[in-house]
């Protein structure tokens, strides 16, 4: 099958690109040792993994396999997924994009920058694979997991990202685009690096940033009508900014705002399932703190608060449960002006003192669940897990920081301070842990186990916007989709190697709730029975052929 390949080449030190249409067919004999053979070669491949001591070593040796012979990539990927999703993703991913302007070899996917205003139409079109582009990862690099402004060394973020939508969801590998936008970066790191790759300059205005995005938005839905677009790890005002700009114009969402939000509400409905059958609690009386209140906070702290209301609830009800704590701790009123985003769950019913110490916070707030999205690496010490599990027979603690180096607190750690009755989920992945016994598991808190389905269900609907109702179900289908051996193991999130399954369920999911308010374009799938449906959504997922 012939298929569009970019080739890069080197010139007197220039890099060129041949973008050129290539068969890969089985070469002709003589070409090919005599004894390769496909199954041996997954064992070969995985044997040179293995060999090699560091994970970026691995990231390196992965991304080369994926450029060279994607269908082994991802057949590996596919089989292998707990082993593997940590070296092309969270955490690895951060050290690839730390170290992005070292270790980069040869391109994949574009890179606009400040540069191109005026002209961003022309280099989109360039792109060779027009008419099959469905999705795109866009970063600015601005806030790279909890490692800050990277730059345009946030790459390996879409990058990523993009892997595990082919992975996990079965998008097929040739519609997607990864995208940095390099608007300049403050990290003087970075700036004084002589290899850095970006602009060598400070981030533009605000207003200077929003001209380009809205020419950049326009440009791509003229080039590539059919993309659904995933912002990902843009800083805080930036983030809930662009997402309320463009939402009702293009299918876009958020992934830090609305992925999270999706992938916390369903564990906290599994967690809350969990420390009800001990403490009585209904799962809309639970009290939640948040460490941390950016993007990724606020947009679980918003799923959460609609999730109530929709079990009647009412908001005020509902807001009157949730907490947030930024670095300088609880967020209320009387405190002094707030940033917009955070506003809406701002306490009017505490006039005191500044509350800044965690447990103090916890001692006055009672939670019943404790979420870190704060990007502070052991902000849940000791004595705050003592204090939550001393208020608490099962306390639900999710440090979801990425990457690991910042999570709030260790897997061990909320075993041993809890002494074991912690019901816990991280954002990177923890090992499994016998405990007194007992084999428990490290949910992974991660919004990949959505974007992947919502993308799939909106791009084979072809839904016009991303609608709130979709994003609610894509967290219902996840919750749903843990199996009895799952539950019974208490864990809140699935398995991982169940991934293409979970996709299905929540591509389902997202596409009913987009006809439902019909936003869906594609109306041959419309009077499919719920069956039909999704054996249409397996057939549609993208296979490694080997
Ligand atoms: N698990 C997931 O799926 C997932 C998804 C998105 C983001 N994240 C992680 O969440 C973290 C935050 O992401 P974000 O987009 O909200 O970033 P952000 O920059 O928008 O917000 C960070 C928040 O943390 C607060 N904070 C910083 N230092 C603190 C401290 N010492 N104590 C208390 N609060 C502190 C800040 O005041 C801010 O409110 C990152 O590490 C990111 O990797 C995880
Ligand atoms: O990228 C991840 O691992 C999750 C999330 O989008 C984050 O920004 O941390
Ligand atoms: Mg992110």
């Amino acid at each position: 099958m012939p298929t569009a390949v970019l080739t890069p080449y080197w010139v007197n030190g220039v890099q060129r690109l041949k973008v050129e249409s290539r068969t890969i067919d089985p070469p002709p004999r003589g070409y090919t040792p005599p004894a390769l053979n496909p199954s041996l070669h997954v064992q070969r491949c995985l044997e040179q993994l293995r060999s090699k001591d560091k994970n970026i070593e691995k990231y390196i040796f992965l991304s080369h396999l994926k450029n060279s012979d994607e269908d082994m990539f991802y057949k590996i990927c596919l089989e292998h997924m707990h082993e593997i999703t940590p070296l092309i993703y969270t955490p690895t991913v951060g050290d690839a994009c730390l170290q992005f302007s070292h270790i980069y070899r040869r391109p994949e996917g574009l890179f606009i920058s400040i540069k191109d205003k005026g002209r961003i139409g022309q280099i989109l079109r360039s792109w060779p694979r027009k008419d099959e582009a469905r999705i795109s990862v866009v970063t600015d690099g601005s806030r790279i997991l909890g490692l800050g402004d990277l730059g345009l060394n946030g790459m390996p973020i879409s990058i990523g990202k993009l892997s595990l939508y082919i992975a996990g969801a079965g998008i097929r590998p040739k519609s997607s685009i990864p995208i940095c936008i390099d608007v300049g970066t403050n990290n003087q790191k970075n700036l004084d690096d002589p290899l850095y790759l970006g602009l060598r300059q400070k981030r533009i205005s605000d207003a200077e940033m929003t001209d380009l995005m809205d020419e950049f938005m326009h440009e791509m839905k003229l080039t590539f009508p059919k993309l659904l677009v995933q912002f990902e790890d843009f800083s805080t005002e930036h983030a809930f900014h662009y997402l309320e700009r463009y939402r009702r114009q293009y299918p876009v969402f958020n992934d830090d705002i609305q992925g999270t939000g999706c992938v916390v509400l369903s564990g906290f409905i599994s967690a809350a399932k969990l420390a009800s059958e001990a403490a009585g609690t209904p799962l809309t009386e639970q009290r939640i703190l948040f460490l941390g209140a950016g993007s990724a906070g606020v947009g679980v702290a918003e799923q959460l608060l609609s999730f109530f209301t929709l079990h009647d609830v009412s908001p005020e009800e509902a807001k009157s449960r949730i907490y947030l704590a930024d670095s300088q701790g609880l967020v209320y009123d009387a405190r002094g002006p707030l940033a917009e985003h955070k506003k809406l769950f701002s306490r009017h019913d505490y006039q005191g003192p500044p509350l800044k110490d965690l447990v103090d916070i916890i001692h006055h707030v009672k939670p019943t669940a404790l979420f870190g999205l704060s990007t502070t690496r052991g902000a849940f010490t000791r004595e705050v897990i003592e204090a939550m599990a001393s208020i608490n027979a099962r306390p639900i603690v999710f440090p979801l920081s990425n990457p690991v180096s910042l999570s709030e607190c260790t897997f061990e750690e909320a075993l041993e301070w809890t002494k074991g009755t912690v019901i816990f989920a991280s954002g990177s992945p923890f090992d499994d842990v016998t405990f007194n016994g007992k084999q428990r598991y490290a949910g992974q808190g991660n919004n990949m186990y959505v974007f992947p389905g919502l993308g799939l269900g909106a791009i084979l609907c072809q839904a016009q916007q991303v609608t709130f109702c979709m994003i609610e179900g894509a967290a219902l289908a996840l919750a749903d989709s843990l199996t009895d051996e799952e539950r019974a193991e208490e864990r809140v999130y699935p398995q991982l190697d169940r991934i293409r399954d979970i996709s299905a369920l929540i591509a389902c999911r997202v596409i009913r709730a987009a006809q439902k308010v019909f936003v869906d374009q594609n109306i041959a799938i419309r009077g499919m029975s719920d069956a039909e449906l999704l054996t249409y959504v397996k057939m549609k997922m993208w296979k490694p052929q080997i």
